[in-house]
C-alpha cells in the first residue's frame, strides 16, 4: 500500500514542531507547527543556516548538542526544565506565563537518507508551556508560604517561633565566632489604656503603625519579631550592649516623637525596653534577662531602655 500521500498532511497537522537540519546545520525542512509560531515561510529560508533561520539560539550549547547527535549518531533530549527553549516560538498562553515564549521539550534524532551516507538531524519541539505555568504557580504558592509560615499576620514582623528559632541559630553563631549579640525585648506602654479608648482596632492600628517605623530604624541583618500580644522582640547580631543601648534609646525616643493619625484622631504611645547581651547563655536564659531588664524598665517610670545587669534581680526581689 501507498503511504506517501499521508505524510504531509500529517506534517502540518502535527501538534508537534518538526525541524530537519543537514549535516551542515542547514535547514531542510520545517512544519507548519514551527512556521506559524516562529513567522518565516520554509520557501524563503532553506539551505539557510540554522542560526540565519532563528534568532538569538542558544548556539554554543545547541551545537554541541547537534554534534554529539551527528557523530554518534543517538539521538539527544533537552526538557524546558533544563532549557526553557531553544527556539523563539511564540505561545497560546501569553497572559498566564510570564514568558512570552513557549517552553519546549526537544528530542534531537539522527537521521539517515535512502542513500545510506547522508546524514540529517530531525529535531521534534513539544510545547511544555502548561507544565512550565504550573510550576511557576507551585513555586510562587511555596514562596507565599513560606512567607506566612515566619511572618506575623498583623504586624507583617517575624512571628513567635520563626523569631525565636532565629534567635537560637544566632546565639549559635556567636557562641562559635566569639561574636557580641544583642537582644532587646520591648512592650508597649499603658496598652490596654489605648485600647479602652479607641478600641481594639485602633490598638492593632497602633501595632502595625510603630512596627512599621521601628522596622525602619533597624539594619536588615537585625531580626525583628512579635513575641506575644503587644510584645516584641528584636536580635541585634554583631552588636554589644553600647551599640544595643543606642539602639534601644533612638527606638524609645523615635516612638514618644512619633503622631498617628486614626479616625481623625492624633495618637502617641511610648514603649519600654529591656536589653540584654549574649554572654553564653541559653535562648531562654537570654530572654529571662531581657524580660528582667524591661520589668525594670516599666518600674522605673516606663518611655525608657534598660540594660540587663546582675543586680537588677536583687532589685526585682525587693519590689516584688
Ligand atoms: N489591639 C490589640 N491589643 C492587644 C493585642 N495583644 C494584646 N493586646 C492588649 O494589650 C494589653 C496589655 O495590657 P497589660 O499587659 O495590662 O499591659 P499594659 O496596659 O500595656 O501596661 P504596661 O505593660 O504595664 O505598661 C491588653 O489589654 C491586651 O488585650 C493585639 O493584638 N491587639
Amino acid at each position: 500500500m501507498q503511504l506517501d500521500w499521508l505524510l504531509q498532511p500529517l506534517l502540518t497537522q502535527l501538534n508537534t514542531g518538526v525541524l530537519v537540519l543537514d549535516a551542515q546545520y542547514r535547514v531542510v525542512f520545517f512544519n507548519q507547527f514551527i512556521a506559524r509560531r516562529a513567522d518565516v515561510d520554509l520557501a524563503k529560508v532553506q539551505g539557510n543556516l540554522l542560526e540565519d533561520v532563528f534568532a538569538d539560539l542558544p548556539l554554543a550549547w545547541l551545537r554541541r548538542k547537534l554534534d554529539s547527535v551527528l557523530h554518534l549518531q543517538v539521538p539527544a533530549f533537552s526538557s524546558w526544565e533544563q532549557r526553557q527553549y531553544i527556539i523563539k516560538l511564540a505561545h497560546l498562553r501569553p497572559l498566564s506565563s510570564d514568558s512570552q515564549y513557549m517552553a519546549q521539550n526537544c528530542s534531537m534524532l539522527p537521521l539517515t537518507a535512502p542513500d545510506g551516507v547522508s546524514r540529517y538531524i530531525c529535531l521534534l519541539i513539544e510545547d511544555a508551556t502548561d507544565a512550565y505555568v504550573y510550576q511557576q504557580q507551585l513555586q510562587q504558592s511555596v514562596i507565599q508560604l513560606e512567607h506566612a509560615n515566619r511572618t506575623d499576620g498583623l504586624t507583617g514582623v517575624y512571628n513567635r517561633r520563626y523569631w525565636q528559632q532565629q534567635l537560637g541559630y544566632e546565639i549559635q553563631r556567636a557562641g562559635r565566632y566569639q561574636h557580641p549579640l544583642s537582644l532587646l525585648l520591648f512592650d508597649l506602654d499603658k496598652f490596654k489604656d489605648l485600647n479602652d479608648q479607641y478600641g481594639h482596632q485602633g490598638g492593632d492600628f497602633v501595632l502595625v503603625e510603630l512596627s512599621r517605623l521601628i522596622g525602619s530604624l533597624l539594619r536588615d541583618t537585625d531580626l525583628f519579631g512579635r513575641y506575644g500580644g503587644e510584645e516584641f522582640g528584636i536580635i541585634l547580631p554583631e552588636t554589644g550592649m553600647t551599640g544595643a543601648l543606642q539602639v534601644a534609646n533612638r527606638i524609645c525616643d523615635t516612638v514618644a516623637r512619633h503622631k498617628m493619625l486614626y479616625n481623625q484622631q492624633t495618637l502617641k504611645a511610648t514603649i519600654s525596653i529591656g536589653v540584654a547581651c549574649y554572654f553564653a547563655q541559653s535562648v531562654d536564659e537570654l530572654i529571662q534577662r531581657a524580660d528582667t531588664a524591661l520589668y525594670c524598665a516599666k518600674r522605673q517610670g516606663r518611655n525608657r531602655a534598660v540594660a540587663y545587669q546582675p543586680e537588677l534581680e536583687g532589685y526585682l526581689k525587693k519590689v516584688k
